[in-house]
């Protein structure tokens, strides 16, 4: 993946170039207005990038859109739900986006429903939802399907600690399946308890990356 961003003519990410591995949990840090969500929605191909190449699996994001799509959910900052669609209809629409096989789909929604306690929401609409709810809701949403490349913006936040618990094993279940992770956070209890590896964003570069072994000796250097 590399790419450069511009934002009404202003650089914000300039010539950034990383890997993802199978299997491979990275975090993205750096402070607020560092261009982590920047980034998430290049790859994801919400903004638009200047320059630069994203590939997925060797599918180009440019040439081959719908297929680039096909292998990555994403789980935004804020629930992106569609206040005419139920949360039950929600899953059902990521079913026929994502191909997902019946036996796969009620599977997941149970277990997922059932883990995040929305079992009695499924023909709520979101503004019958709390906005943790809303969070559940969308981070099901993405766990449906079964991609390669999960994007995810702040995975933690407004989720209570028994949800947190459980998205974090299922994260971590995730990679041990092969699947890559690309997410973004602020809490660095959370980078050093899962993430394989990180990349630090500063003044729109990679001002540090590695594993995260390399994370603790870096924030150890850099609080001292
Ligand atoms: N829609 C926009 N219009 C103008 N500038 C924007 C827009 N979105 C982001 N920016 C700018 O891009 C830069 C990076 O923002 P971004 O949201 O990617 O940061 P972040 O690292 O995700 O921050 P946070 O930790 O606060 O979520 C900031 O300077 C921000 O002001």
């Amino acid at each position: 993946m590399n790419c450069s961003v511009d934002i009404s003519g202003e650089r914000i990410l300039s010539d950034l170039s990383f890997k993802v591995h199978k299997g491979e949990m990275l975090a993205l840090v750096g402070h607020n207005g560092a261009g982590k969500s920047t980034l998430i929605k290049a790859m994801i191909g919400t903004r638009e990038k200047s320059s630069g190449k994203f590939t997925i699996c060797s599918i180009d994001q440019d040439d081959q859109f719908k297929e680039y799509k096909e292998k990555f959910a994403y789980i935004p900052e804020e629930p992106l739900l569609l206040s005419e669609l139920t949360v039950a209809h929600h899953f059902k629409l990521y079913q026929k986006s994502y191909h997902i096989p019946d036996e796969l789909f009620e599977k997941r929604v149970k277990v997922y429903t059932e883990a995040f306690e929305l079992e009695d929401k499924l023909n709520d609409y979101p503004e019958a939802l709390s906005k943790g709810m809303r969070q559940k809701v969308q981070t099901i949403c993405a766990l449906l399907p079964e991609v390669p490349l999960l994007f995810i913006d702040e995975p933690f936040m407004g989720l209570d600690i028994y949800a947190g618990n459980f998205l974090e094993k299922e994260l971590r279940q995730r990679c041990e399946e092969g699947i890559s992770i690309v997410l973004t956070t602020h809490q660095l209890d959370k980078v050093r308890s899962l993430a394989d590896s990180f990349i630090m964003l500063a003044n729109g570069g990679i001002s540090a990356s590695g594993s995260v072994e390399s994370f603790d000796t870096l924030e150890r250097r850099d609080t001292q």
